[in-house]
């Protein structure tokens, strides 16, 4: 399903070299762990570690911005581009996206990125997110989430943007858009997205709550499609996967778009004005007093 013109050429406007070459290995393939045949090398980048196999055609796509998977813009660059990688590779038809930090799958934007940081640099760090969020949403391939940590924030619309997401039964693992718990809000992007997940009444509650839901309530509520042992995740996200490869592409694909361009669409067409209205909303002093305080009071917590 090939994006707007428009996102490809964002895409790669975007993907300015600096961010490619930035401690990257772009494009260097290691041997997977544990050897493999042919098409078992891995590749990707300093942050994202992709484990290819080309005999199932699916790659595990694993998040590596240590300690917590927080969306620098480096990482969104490298994710953009790794997902890009696979799907112009036909050899693949599912990616399942986990993290390679301990406890966290991913901890949302990364809030040194938007803290004390100038208008130009907010202007293209949300234009890398949005183009994440249209990447993974709008994905031709099928995306299973398998979040073995926390999920908040920027982290649980990645796994929202995934066809179906098993989650780790570790009540520390929680997942939910928690922005207002930071004095901030979700974009309409995000919002439209939960609703589309969970539905209008419990995504307008949690979003005003800022909730973060254990698993147990994640699964009840629909923001999970299954919640199992810790070490029964990524064996079940393989389960997930052979479920959905089951149907043929061209089908479920057609589908997909059917059940999202719509939602997709609506950032699309009003792209600029998001991104002016999220650099004027986080550069207000109130705003960014508020980060501030959130962030050293992440700092503190471990004092
Ligand atoms: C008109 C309106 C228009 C629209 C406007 C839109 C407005 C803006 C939209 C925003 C959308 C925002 C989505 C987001 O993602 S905001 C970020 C939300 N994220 C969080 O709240 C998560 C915060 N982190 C945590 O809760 C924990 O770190 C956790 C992920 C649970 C992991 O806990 P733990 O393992 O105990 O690790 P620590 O808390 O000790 O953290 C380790 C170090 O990492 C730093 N850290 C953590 N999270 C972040 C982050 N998101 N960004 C930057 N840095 C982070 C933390 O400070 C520690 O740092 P240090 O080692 O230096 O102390």
């Amino acid at each position: 399903m090939a994006l707007a013109s428009g996102v490809r050429f964002a895409a790669r406007a975007l993907l300015r070299p600096w961010a490619l070459l930035r401690g990257t290995t772009l494009g260097r393939t290691e041997p997977a762990a544990g050897g493999g045949g042919d098409g078992a090398r891995r590749f990707g980048s300093q942050r994202v570690l992709v484990e290819p196999d080309a005999a199932s055609g699916v790659a595990v796509m694993k998040l590596r911005n240590p300690p917590v998977n927080a969306l620098s813009l480096e990482l969104l660059t490298e994710l953009v581009i790794s997902l890009e990688k696979l799907e112009n590779d036909k050899t693949f038809r599912g990616v399942i996206l986990t993290s390679d930090c301990p406890r966290v799958f991913c901890a949302g934007l990364d809030l040194t990125e938007i803290c004390g940081r100038n208008p130009a640099h907010c202007a293209e760090y949300w234009k890398a997110m949005q183009e994440l969020w249209l990447r993974t949403y709008l994905s031709s391939l099928v995306l299973v989430a398998a979040i073995n940590g926390a999920c908040p924030a920027g982290g649980c619309i990645i796994a929202l943007s995934c066809d179906c997401r098993v989650l780790a039964d570790n009540p520390k693992y929680r997942i939910g858009l928690n922005e207002t718990l930071l004095g901030i809000i979700a974009p309409f992007w995000l919002k439209d997205t939960y609703v589309n997940t969970i539905g209008h009444r419990a995504s307008e509650q949690a979003l005003q709550l800022g909730s973060l839901f254990p698993p147990a309530e994640a699964l009840q509520v629909g923001l999970v499609d299954q919640v199992v042992p810790e070490d029964q995740v990524q064996s079940t996200a393989l389960s997930e996967m052979a479920r959905w490869l089951a149907v043929p592409d061209h089908a479920r694909q057609l589908t997909k778009n059917m059940m999202r361009k719509a939602t997709a669409d609506r950032l699309l067409r009003q792209r600029d004005a998001d991104t002016q209205n999220f650099v004027s909303f986080v550069c207000r002093d109130s705003i960014q007093k508020s980060l501030q305080a959130y962030l050293e009071k992440l700092r503190q917590r471990k004092g």
